[in-house]
């Protein structure tokens, strides 16, 4: 294992009697199921803000240039700092636990962030452990950065706090009920998407709460918003304004979440709904963050893409609502026979048995796409593309049922 010159944590001094005894780094390493590579860039790239450690750390680097590798006790490591190797720790575990249930997407880079320092200078070594193997794990990994920064901001508790007084939330699921029963066709959630990676921008002239009204005015059920700023152009601003513009429809908070504190911060902002991607969150997260959404009057969407996700969601009690993505969200292939494909037979009839309302999501263009993902079960569909690309998203509806859907 390559020589570290951060060796030794100080556990947190008002903890306990054994506040100040020093933690073996070491000792936690090697209990790592998978060991870094190269662990002083984790730490320096959280040090950033933490000047005085960033230039013991580099001083002690640079004495390992001259001297052969530091001692273990040579330099000490913040609490704060403590606490994200601990974070950092963890994620490495669940990293193991998602593979074990056949998870593809990595919660962190298994080797850390590609920052590596060298004296005073930083470089950027990219390899297989620190660089994302698609386009869904490069944005749960860019996620975590996001999320850690703005927990930081809004402690949990703060957010608890604010929600003490919140608006109760929409009926997400008895809203496609009622616009299924009413219309005979699938509820429609409605996308108010900018911008997607697969796709890139699909509306310049991009007015959320105009959208959104035009979706409702279109007979949409439900809105889905998009949050992700950094690849799909959305944002909770969106989201808060559209809440706040008398749109009576339910809002599907769009977003990759990883950490519980995200459902709260979603339902902060105006959200009634929130999503959860199987092919990111291993069962235990499932079942911890549905609850969480119950708990909060939040409905979660619970996306499942092939026949493995299906079976690991439906072992799952509880849950009510599931969508199945017609694109593969780490190659961008679609295919909506994706959605028959993993309604028929068994599962089919375990999800009618559990009175799931199933959700057929993307890559729906044309009415015989609608009549096809209903025949195959669902009772609620989301559409994005075909209906956000239209000059009039309301009329877009219209062209995409075959039929006025508004009354
Ligand atoms: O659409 C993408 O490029 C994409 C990439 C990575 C993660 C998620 C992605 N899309 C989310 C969706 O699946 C769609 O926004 C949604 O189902 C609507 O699809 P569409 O009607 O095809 O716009």
């Amino acid at each position: 294992m390559e020589a570290m010159n951060v060796m030794s944590l100080r556990a947190p001094s008002s903890s306990s009697s054994s506040a100040n005894q020093r933690l073996s780094f070491q000792q936690s390493l090697n209990s790592f199921p998978q060991k870094p590579s190269f662990l002083r860039p984790v730490l320096r790239t959280h040090m950033s803000s933490n000047h005085s450690s960033l230039n013991s750390s580099v001083k002690a680097q640079q004495s390992e240039l001259k001297d052969g590798p530091a001692k273990a006790s040579e330099s000490t490591v913040s609490d704060g700092d403590a606490l994200k190797v601990k974070e950092w720790e963890v994620g490495m575990f669940q990293n193991e636990v998602a593979a074990s249930q056949g998870i593809r997407i990595r919660r962190r880079p298994p080797t850390g962030p590609p920052l590596h320092y060298v004296g005073p200078f930083e470089f950027r070594l990219q390899n297989e452990g620190n660089t994302p193997r698609n386009i869904l794990e490069e944005i749960v990994w860019n996620k975590h950065v996001e999320v850690s920064q703005l927990k930081e901001k809004k402690p949990l508790v703060m957010l608890k706090n604010q929600l003490e007084n919140a608006p109760p939330t929409r009926d997400f699921i008895g809203a496609i009920k009622a616009a299924n029963v009413r219309t005979g066709f699938p509820g429609l959630i409605a996308e108010v998407k900018k911008a997607s990676p697969s796709r890139g921008v699909l509306r310049q002239e991009f007015d959320p709460v105009q959208i959104a009204k035009a979706y409702e005015k279109g007979g949409a059920a439900c809105l889905s918003v998009l949050t992700d700023e950094k690849y799909f152009q959305g944002s909770f601003a969106n989201l808060e304004a559209i809440r706040r513009s008398g749109v009576q429809c339910p809002l599907l908070c769009k977003e990759f979440v990883i950490d519980a504190w995200q459902l709260y911060y979603a339902r902060a902002k105006g959200a009634d709904a929130v999503l959860l991607i199987a092919a990111v969150l291993p069962d235990l997260d499932i079942k911890y963050m549905t609850k969480i959404c119950k708990l909060l009057g939040l409905a979660a969407l619970v996306e499942v893409h092939d026949e493995r996700e299906m079976d690991r969601v439906l072992g799952i009690d509880g849950i009510e609502l599931v969508g199945i993505n017609n694109r593969d969200l780490e190659t961008f292939k679609v295919d909506i026979t994706n959605t028959k494909k993993l309604l028929e037979g068994e599962r089919g009839e375990r999800i009618r048995q559990k009175g799931i309302t199933v959700v057929g999501e993307s890559a729906l263009f044309t009415p015989a796409d609608i009549a096809y993902v209903q025949e195959a079960g669902c009772k609620a569909v989301l559409v994005g593309e075909s209906i956000v690309k239209q000059e009039d998203p309301a009329a877009g509806i219209t062209q995409l049922f075959g039929k006025d859907i508004s009354s």
